[in-house]
């Protein structure tokens, strides 16, 4: 058998090479290259090991005709284009925690750094100057610090911050109550977390909901003489607007390790006196750097070499004789989840996933797990379908699987069902004929619709003349339906629609929806 090629694209520990030989894979470690060198290349191997300088495009996926299996050493995968690689058939493995003790605490460093301006006043002292009148600090004891995503990182910051004997508040709409206890902090809404924190630190994803988090408009809302630390994904905050709440004081200091665009080389921010930052080194320590390259080291040469699978985002465990029957539920259970959690706003407390007829008959736990990965992804970008029924736990999600043997009007169906503020939600699917999932449900509503690429979610009052409207909208703005799907409650009651479009529903359109007349919901979806 010849062995499977992997190629190490980014700066990672040595480590990795060896773990990749040792168990069977040649291996290339060529770093630096540009896309199209990448793009030329990427073709005779079967593994890419990657941190977060190389980004996997479509236009590099096309060109891997061999690639089976991408590694990131290291948690965020936004420089992955999962779902195109999911299509191509290539697994995308990240190592959730190799790297989150060290980046919590260079977010702590950052913090302490701003609290005493210490790369200023080390490069001044540097110079001769002996400033020693120009550097008054603050403590940060006593200070209440917001953390703004309490997942990994921000749970281990919060440990180190409780230490410091500060006081921490969290905004996270996935931290429950409970949680929330175990790690000391009290949990907030963000406006509270903005007009109480003396520092606040961002541990979230870059997803659709955190992208400028601290826009403009939020920054305003923040404290006077508030700091700032981001050691988290550069397009959560608005640099422009934070390098002119800066400038007039409004911020007392901001520490950034990650920048909207990388590597960055102008900013509004650089040679502001109040202003330090790190080129993204929030995971470079010795004990990170070989934590997650013998951990992507192990992880691809196990799938390469045995076909084993470990934290895959896009690929469940399954055994070789179950697979074949439990695929298109994967696909179905995965957009149920993804389904509830777009629609389903507050804080999930518990959810079920009942399984009736011919779907009573499978094994639960993959299908639990899809379920899970689909809702949870809307909030973090390390979850898999292994980790996913844990990280619920964890966070306090009160799981139930049920089985129904017993046929209902379809001969097999999957229900979710999540508890919110607002009552229990419910969706449903089934599958026509063996492979092909359809929605069937929606919060009490028939519909039958094919959950795929962008859509539109609509609740109006069922009155002539709508349908025309929203066609003429999104005709409007050059916006295409594939399929058009309506339910409703009663007659003349509230409707559902459910549109399937071709490109992703710019945010004004979706405000002018929201303005059309009868509409009382408009929410864009993607699976
Ligand atoms: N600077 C660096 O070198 C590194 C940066 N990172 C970044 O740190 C991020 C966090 O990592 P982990 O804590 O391990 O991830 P995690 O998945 O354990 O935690 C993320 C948390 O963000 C929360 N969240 C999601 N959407 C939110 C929203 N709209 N508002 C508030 N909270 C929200 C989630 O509920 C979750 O608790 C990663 O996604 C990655 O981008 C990670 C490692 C190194
Ligand atoms: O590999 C690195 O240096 C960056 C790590 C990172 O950003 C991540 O793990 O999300």
């Amino acid at each position: 058998m010849t062995k499977p090629k992997v190629l190490i694209s980014d700066k990672m520990d040595p480590n990795a090479a060896r773990i990749f030989e040792e168990r069977g894979c040649d291996v290339d470690v060529i770093t630096g290259e540009t896309p199209e060198e990448l793009k030329a290349r990427i073709g005779e191997y079967d593994g890419l090991a990657i941190r977060s300088s190389t980004t996997v495009t479509q236009e590099i996926l096309d060109a891997a005709t061999n690639l089976k299996v991408i590694g990131r050493a290291g948690i965020g995968v936004d420089n992955v284009d999962i779902p195109y690689a999911s299509g191509k058939g290539v697994v995308v493995m990240n190592t959730p925690f190799g790297n989150s003790i060290t980046t919590a605490e260079h977010a702590i460093a950052m913090m302490m750094a701003l609290a005493r301006q210490i790369p200023q006043a080390d490069a001044r002292t540097q110079k001769g100057e002996w400033p020693k009148k120009d550097f008054m600090g603050i403590e940060v004891t006593g200070k209440t610090l917001g953390l703004i995503g309490a997942g990994n990182i921000g749970s281990i910051v919060a440990s180190r911050a409780l230490g410091l004997k500060m006081k921490v508040i969290a905004f996270d709409p996935f931290l429950t109550e409970e949680r929330a206890v175990e790690i000391g902090v009290e949990k907030v809404d963000l406006d509270t977390l903005l007009a109480r924190a003396d520092f606040i630190t961002l541990h979230t994803p870059l997803t659709d909901e955190t992208r400028n988090i601290l826009s403009a408009e939020n920054l305003a809302k923040t404290k006077q003489g508030v700091r700032i630390v981001n050691c988290a994904r550069g397009g959560l905050i608005d640099e422009a607007a934070l390098a002119e709440k800066l400038e007039s004081g409004h911020v007392a200091g901001a520490a950034l390790d990650v920048f909207q665009t990388e590597p960055a080389k102008e900013s509004p921010l650089f040679g502001l006196p109040n202003f330090i930052c790190t080129p993204h080194l929030g995971a470079s320590t010795t004990e990170a750097q070989v934590n997650v390259a013998l951990q992507v080291a192990e992880q691809m040469a196990d799938y390469l070499v045995n076909g084993g699978v470990t934290n895959a985002l896009n690929m469940p465990s399954l055994s070789a004789e179950e697979a074949p029957k439990l695929r298109p539920y994967m696909g179905l259970a995965e957009n149920l989840g993804s389904l509830v959690g777009q629609l389903a706003h507050g804080n999930l407390t518990r959810i079920s996933i009942e399984r009736e007829g011919a779907a009573a008959g499978l094994s639960g736990k993959p299908i639990e797990g899809a379920v899970l990965a689909g809702l949870m992804r809307q909030y973090s970008d390390t979850v898999n379908m292994v980790n996913a029924p844990y990280l619920a736990k964890e966070r306090g999600l009160d799981i139930r699987s049920i089985r129904h043997e017993k046929e209902g009007v379809y001969n097999t169906l999957l229900r979710v069902t999540v508890g919110t503020e607002d009552g229990d939600r419910s969706v449903a699917g089934t599958l026509f004929g063996a492979e092909a999932p359809r929605l069937v449900e929606i919060f009490g509503v028939r519909i039958e619709a094919e959950l795929e690429g962008h859509m539109l979610y609509i609740v109006n009052e069922d009155a002539p003349g709508f349908i025309g409207r929203i066609g003429s909208l999104l005709g409007d703005n050059g916006i295409n339906i594939g399929t058009f799907h309506l339910g409703r409650r009663t007659s003349g009651g509230e409707a559902v629609l459910l549109l399937s479009v071709d490109q992703a529903i710019p945010a004004d359109v979706v405000k002018k929806a929201c303005a059309l007349q009868g509409v009382k919901v408009v929410k864009p979806l993607s699976f």
